[in-house]
């Protein structure tokens, strides 16, 4: 038998993306909520029962109450695109090329949390550092970031495509998380293994997808005073080669006269770049997503399949 799989929130951005990406699948059976009752729990909770795995694109709140559905005596498999369950230890965090063996435990998980998109750049850019020794656990990370639109959801793709919206945004591009605590700190913090509070300052852009994560570094405050070539080769040896997070070879990245965030919009992939002078002891290290895509229902569906190679 063909394992159902059910997405509790197909009709958001993040749903509507994940169906796209099954479509040609036919070694699944993808089974849909009437529209009229997507809201309802009673509906909800035999959809969600009769799952092998469920995808959970929805609101936090939604996201628990989901959970809540499944009740003790369920088996279906979650997972769960919110910040719900990110930082809970109950949970396997959905980075498959996190750190050695994240992909095995994704695959043999029960409850999957999916990261967050702008948390999928930075931390693939600083976790490897870290775990080499180069970047202390106490450095002052922060990180900047744009974001295409659509990381807002129905409501910011409505704001910023609408006009007349009576919420509308005009701004070609605009800062927020002004207060510094935004919901995706803890997240960068526990799974960058960093013992200080990271600064995230995140931004959108008028681009519907795709994004651009920045952590700038000085190398005379690093373990060792690194080289960029040795920040470029701890990250090549977190990654290897010709899989989903690519290095991009140092001097092919300082030949590029920009950096475009939109670059591999509809991929479920993420380019990482060393940027600097050698000897001029700063580093950029940058990541390029989609948002939706290794950010968000890319990294879903590459969970799902991990889940999938042990399924019963
Ligand atoms: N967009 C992005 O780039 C990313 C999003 N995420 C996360 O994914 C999740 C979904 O986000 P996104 O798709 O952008 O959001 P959207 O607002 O586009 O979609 C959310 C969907 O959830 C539905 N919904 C809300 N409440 C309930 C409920 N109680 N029961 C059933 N359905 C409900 C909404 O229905 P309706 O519209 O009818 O109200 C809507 O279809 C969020 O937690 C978000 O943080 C994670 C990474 C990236
Ligand atoms: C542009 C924008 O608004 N982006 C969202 C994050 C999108 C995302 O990563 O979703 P999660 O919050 O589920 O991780 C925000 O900053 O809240």
């Amino acid at each position: 038998m063909k394992p159902k799989i059910f997405i509790d929130g197909e009709h958001g951005t993040t749903g509507l993306q994940i169906r796209a990406r099954l479509a040609g699948r036919d070694d699944l059976d993808l089974v849909s909520i009437p529209v009229e009752r997507r809201k309802d729990p009673a509906a909800r909770a035999d959809f969600l029962k009769g799952a092998d795995i469920a995808i959970l694109c929805l609101p936090d709140a939604a996201s628990r109450e989901a959970v809540a559905l499944l009740g003790n005596d369920s088996t279906t498999r979650v997972i769960d695109t919110s910040t719900a369950y990110r930082v809970d230890p109950g949970w396997a965090y959905g980075f498959a090329e996190l750190t050695e063996g994240q992909a095995d435990k994704i695959a043999q998980a029960r409850f999957v949390a999916n990261p967050g998109c702008y948390p999928t750049g930075a931390i693939g850019l600083i976790r490897p550092l870290v775990e080499a020794g180069i970047l202390p656990t106490d450095y002052p990370v922060t990180v900047n970031a744009v974001s295409g639109y659509s990381g807002g959801g129905k409501q910011m793709i409505a704001q910023m495509e609408d006009p007349h919206a009576p919420d509308a945004i005009t701004a070609p591009h605009f800062l927020y998380g002004l207060a510094l605590s935004h919901k995706h700190v803890p997240e960068l913090q526990t799974h960058g293994k960093l013992s200080r509070k990271p600064i995230f300052s995140p931004s959108v852009g008028r681009f519907a997808q795709g994004m651009l994560v920045q952590v700038p570094l000085f190398l005379g405050d690093l373990n060792g005073n690194p080289s960029l070539a040795d920040l470029h080769a701890a990250l090549s040896k977190s990654y290897g080669h010709a899989g989903v997070v690519e290095v991009v070879p140092y001097a092919d990245g300082m030949a590029l006269p920009r950096v475009d965030p939109t670059e591999l919009n509809d991929t479920n992939r993420m380019k990482l770049f060393v940027f600097g002078t050698e000897g001029g002891g700063q580093a950029n290290l940058v990541a390029v997503l989609d948002n939706l895509g290794k950010g968000a229902s890319g990294a879903a569906v590459q969970n799902m399949d991990l889940m999938l190679r042990t399924a019963a």
